[in-house]
């Protein structure tokens, strides 16, 4: 019998969980379903990597590999929540924990000199950044808005800021050098290898890529970021914001594009802080500043400094701060700015929730500023100026009566620039780099560079389109609602992928659906004017896009990405089911250390256990799996309805009480069902023992907050701690116990 795979992730979703599973797999043990836990946080992922400087005590198996592997079999059923996408700063800091609680793990080599660093920094550099979500996503997304969770934020809106039109919050974009611009792109006749090659200036040819094999019909397309222009660029942009008196805040996704975005990040924070790298350049290098750390990795290296000379820089930094625009800030208490920290400024979720707060970023006097948003490569920054202008024109959106825009994204099989990461190089010699067909010689790309700009290359397979064109067609015939794709006939990649949607889409019967190819902006403009007069649109995409869109759409329509339905039909017939499309919520442990709290929505996991549940009912003719799932959706749709989701403010519901609801609403479906006699009567005495003592439950879950709360760590939390900490009230799980 096949098993339902649910994962252990970190923060917030890992602490949910702690009290989420008992309660599923109590209720899922009745009808012989087996959950079993993979272990796919940041600490297990690096445990799992040097087995060689482990205890056996201490030693995991590599769980990423083994559902990686079991993402292409056809009886996968896996439900991934959001794990660490971890920016340098993040990797270091858990191995730090992990030292501290006796692993003996090497320290993460900035500057690798021997042979031994080297293999230690490219096994680290596997855990760093988007390292889990490209190896299980063998299949393509589909993340919409269940018509429950619409119908709440029509009755619950959330809040909206309104938007003035002479706002001067605006987008700054590079007109030329970016990514965009040098993007060339071809589709491959017929399967072949290629090799990735440097050719510097003097003749010397340097290999940044062996060997690398491409499918038929595959497309690639290779572009390079010019570290000139994108000086250029940023010191106008530092100039303008404060002439303007905007704030200055920064959105890239240095975790996702874990090589190119660091590196832009670095140029942000040495353009911005000039001054102070120019004068203290030989220091910086003295103690290991690098600037793609961030400012709060910088002002820890200056702890290694006397005294006076820590306090003068210290004071210099202060002065450019005083001197520069002012720049916008991730947490204004603490004085975290937006230079602080690299994957505090991740552009999905920052620039949705600016939009939503009238385009207003915090300053540091914690007061809402308008601002300059800095998205260097132009790619898609357009969407964002699209949005922006459609607020300063009609207005801010109104949550009880707009549309929605559900996606479909490609990026199956490390589609796109999921697929980037071995294939980008911060450029250490002025040349130009070739992709060179291995079969013919041929040059099949070329870019000229100069030292420190960025290339990279990307692929995306046939199949992979192929099953996404499916999926848009499917999606469309089921709703009825307009698709577009999201393809710019300007840029080089989207010109062959249109060519590919032109030879599959005549192959599906689209008679009377309506689907149109719109570049970015376009398809921005359309869809806002919609989703305006209360209609929906489709968005189809490739892999970025489809990662900013669904943060962008369900932060307007429903307040958070975290009630999305999000799924992954998986090319060879599994299902992995995705909670939410939000990530994993830093401020939320934070919040929960401090006072006890945990405001982590869950809907996101309740909706992939719901889809979850019924593919394994249909998989495994399972009828009760079936009647699980479809009690869980009632359950989930009353939840809503009762508004049970956690409050922000301690000493009201917080996670765990909204799962104490969802509990009790689930098991008053599984009692009111005549589908199984036997769920029925299972569940009719539990749904009473849950009602006797729902007043005793609710008081233990409140009386656990309003303190600060110890659970052994913060990468590597002490599971016992952890469970004490979510599961506190004895009335609950003693009757989750006799289930
Ligand atoms: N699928 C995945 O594996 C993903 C992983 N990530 C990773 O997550 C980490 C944090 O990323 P970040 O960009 O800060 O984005 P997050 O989505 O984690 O957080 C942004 C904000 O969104 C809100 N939010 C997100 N999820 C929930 C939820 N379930 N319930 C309530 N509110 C929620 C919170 O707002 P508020 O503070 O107002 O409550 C939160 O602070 C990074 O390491 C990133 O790599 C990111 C995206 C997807
Ligand atoms: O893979 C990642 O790092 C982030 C993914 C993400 O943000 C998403 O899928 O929405
Ligand atoms: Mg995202």
């Amino acid at each position: 019998m096949s098993k339902i795979f649910y994962t252990k992730t970190d923060e917030a979703p890992a602490l949910a969980t702690a009290s989420f599973l008992p309660i599923v797999k109590a209720f899922t043990k009745t009808s012989g379903i087996e959950i079993e836990t993979k272990n796919i946080s940041l600490a297990g992922r690096i445990a799992a990597l040097f087995p060689e400087y482990l205890t056996e005590e201490q030693k995991v198996p590599n769980d990423l590999d083994v559902l990686g592997e079991l993402a292409k079999q056809p009886e996968a059923n896996i439900i991934k929540l959001p794990n660490i996408s971890a920016s340098i700063p993040q990797l270091k800091e858990a191995i730090a924990e992990l030292q501290s609680k006796g692993y003996k793990l090497p320290d993460y080599p900035d500057e690798p000199k021997t042979e031994e660093e080297k293999v230690i920094k490219s096994k680290y550099d596997k855990v760093k950044g988007s390292a889990v979500n490209p190896v299980l996503r063998e299949g393509n997304s589909d993340r919409r808005a269940p018509r429950a969770v619409k119908n709440y934020a029509k009755k619950n809106p959330h809040s909206m800021g309104a938007w003035s039109a002479d706002s001067k919050t605006h987008v700054a974009t590079m007109s030329h050098g970016d990514f965009k611009s040098n993007e060339k792109s071809i589709t491959i006749p017929s399967a072949t290898e290629v090799q990735i090659v440097l050719k510097t200036e003097n003749g010397a040819k340097k290999v940044l890529k062996e060997k690398l094999s491409l499918q038929d019909g595959e497309i690639i397309d290779a572009t390079v970021m010019s570290k000139k222009a994108l000086l250029v660029f940023l010191k106008e942009q530092v100039k303008d914001a404060k002439e303007k008196g905007v704030l200055f805040s920064v959105h890239l996704k240095a975790t996702m594009m874990k090589v190119s975005d660091p590196v832009i990040f670095g140029h942000v924070v040495e353009t911005f802080f000039k001054p102070v790298f120019d004068k203290y350049s030989t220091t910086f290098e003295k103690i290991g500043v690098n600037p793609n750390d961030g400012l709060e990795v910088l002002y820890n290296k200056l702890e290694k400094l006397p005294t006076n000379e820590k306090t003068e820089i210290e004071n210099k930094i202060q002065a450019v701060l005083e001197d520069g625009p002012s720049l916008a800030m991730v947490n204004s208490d603490k004085g975290i700015t937006n230079l602080h920290v690299p994957s505090d400024i991740i552009i999905d979720a920052s620039m949705p929730a600016m939009i939503r707060n009238s385009g207003q970023m915090w300053n540091a006097e914690g007061k809402p500023q308008d601002t300059k948003a800095v998205i260097p490569d132009s790619s898609y920054a357009g969407i964002y100026s699209a949005t922006i202008d459609f607020c300063k024109e009609h207005g801010a959106f109104d949550p009880t009566t707009m549309g929605t825009v559900p996606n479909v994204g490609l990026m199956a099989q490390k589609a796109e620039e999921y697929g980037s990461h071995d294939k980008t190089f911060e450029i250490k010699e002025a040349g130009s780099v070739q992709v060179i067909d291995l079969n013919s010689d041929k040059v099949l790309l070329e870019h000229s560079v100069e030292e420190g700009d960025i290339w990279r290359m990307c692929q995306v397979k046939d199949a992979p389109i192929e099953d996404w064109i499916k999926l848009a067609v499917s999606r469309a015939r089921a709703t009825n609602d307009p698709a577009i794709f999201w393809l710019d006939e300007n840029r080089a990649h989207d010109r062959e992928l249109i060519k590919k949607v032109n030879l599959y889409l005549p192959q599906q019967d689209t008679d009377g659906l309506d689907i149109q190819i719109m570049s970015p902006e376009k398809a921005t403009q359309y869809t806002l004017k919609r989703i305006k007069e209360g209609k929906d649109t489709i968005s189809v995409s490739g892999n970025v896009l489809r990662d900013y869109l669904t943060d962008l759409f369900p932060i307007l329509e429903v307040g958070t990405s975290a009630k999305m339905l999000s799924i992954v039909p998986l090319m060879n017939g599994g299902g992995l089911f995705e909670t939410g499309a939000g990530g994993s919520a830093p401020k939320h442990v934070e919040q929960f250390l401090e006072e006890g709290h945990l405001r982590w929505d869950s809907l996101g996991e309740f909706l992939a256990l719901g889809v979850s549940l019924e593919f394994y009912g249909e998989k495994n003719n399972n009828p009760k799996a079936k009647i699980l799932g479809d009690a869980l959706d009632a359950a989930t749709e009353k939840f809503l309805l009762n508004d049970k989701s956690p409050s922000r403010k301690v000493k009201e519901l917080d996670t765990r009480g909204s799962h104490f609801y969802l509990a009790k609403y689930w098991a008053e479906a599984l009692s009111k069902q005549d589908n199984d006699a036997e769920l029925k009567s299972i569940f009719t005495k539990i749904y009473a023992q849950i009602q006797n003592k729902e007043e005793q439950i609710l008081n233990d879950l409140l009386d656990a907050q309003g303190s600060a709360q110890d659970i052994g760590g913060y990468y590597k939390p002490n599971p016992n701690l952890e469970s004490i900490a979510m599961r506190p009230s004895d009335a609950f799980n003693k009757i989750l116990q006799s289930i």
